[in-house]
């Protein structure tokens, strides 16, 4: 017997300003699963990952975790597009703030904040301005603010969008080694078919808008991933796929 999805979409149609957005998608996320949601510019992935992270309803459809209609936010943790730290808290103060708004006292948030700080490779900057940092470390900072409302649930949006390639890879690389840790179902949207391979059990990919999926693609290379997968037969064939899938190669 199947287990029950983690994570379902069915049937969801979004249509916002009399713009069709989304046109009957259909998505399960298994238990501990890692899916990849990728897509032409515009085609609504934000939009269908706010849906699973229940902070809108779609006009037809449904959204379920562990089989129970999404109803509210805060079930899961969710990353925005940008990282959205506040320049006049330290960075323990920023980790900190997202415990902080689901009820935690500031005391008790701080500890826990100062006490991962070390595993997300920040330690030493607890006390830092965001501006100081580099992207890279940035990116954590968010990461692990919402990493830290440890829901089963994780959803991030191109976390890595707004980095440099080197600082990408290396926290490409940095995600594959914490993935275990976080311990987590992760749906994470990106445009980058590679990082999509790299991390992902399964990519997604939504068609022009108004967008169904159009591919669904389980990634069938050995765990744990490396960087140096990307040079084999197996990735290339895959990444084939999903280019052709977004129309980049026809
Ligand atoms: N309130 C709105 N009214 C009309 N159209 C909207 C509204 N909000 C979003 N859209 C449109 O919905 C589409 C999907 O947006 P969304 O941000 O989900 O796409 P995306 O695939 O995440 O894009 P990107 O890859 O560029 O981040 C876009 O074309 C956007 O212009």
């Amino acid at each position: 017997m199947r287990a029950e999805p983690k994570l379902a979409a069915r049937g969801i149609g979004v249509e916002k300003g009399g713009v069709r957005i989304l046109d009957g998608v259909d998505l399960e996320v298994a238990p501990g699963e890692f899916v990849a949601l990728i897509g032409p510019s515009g085609a609504g992935k934000s939009t269908l990952l706010g849906l699973l992270a229940g902070l809108e309803a779609p006009s037809e459809g449904v959204v379920e975790k562990d089989g129970v209609p999404l109803s509210s936010p805060g079930l899961v943790s969710y990353m925005p597009q940008s990282d959205l730290l506040l320049p006049w808290r330290s960075v323990v103060a920023n980790v900190a703030l997202g415990l902080e708004a689901t009820g935690v006292s500031k005391r008790e948030a701080r500890e826990r904040a100062s006490e991962s700080l070390e595993r997300f490779g920040l330690d030493g900057f607890g006390g830092a301005p965001p501006w100081t940092l580099s992207g890279g470390m940035r990116s954590r900072v968010a990461l692990l603010r919402t990493a830290l409302l440890d829901r089963d649930v994780l959803l991030l949006d191109e976390p890595f969008g707004a980095l440099d390639a080197l600082t990408r890879r290396d926290l490409q690389g940095w995600i594959l080694g914490v993935r275990d840790e976080l311990a987590a179902t992760i749906v994470l949207v990106t445009h980058d078919v590679d990082e999509a391979i790299l991390l992902a059990d399964r990519v997604v990919v939504l068609s022009e808008r108004p967008a169904r999926v159009a591919l669904d693609l389980e990634v069938d290379l050995e765990r744990p991933r490396t960087m140096e997968q990307e040079t084999t037969e197996g990735f290339a064939a895959l990444k084939a796929r999903l280019l052709g899938a977004l129309g980049v190669l026809r």
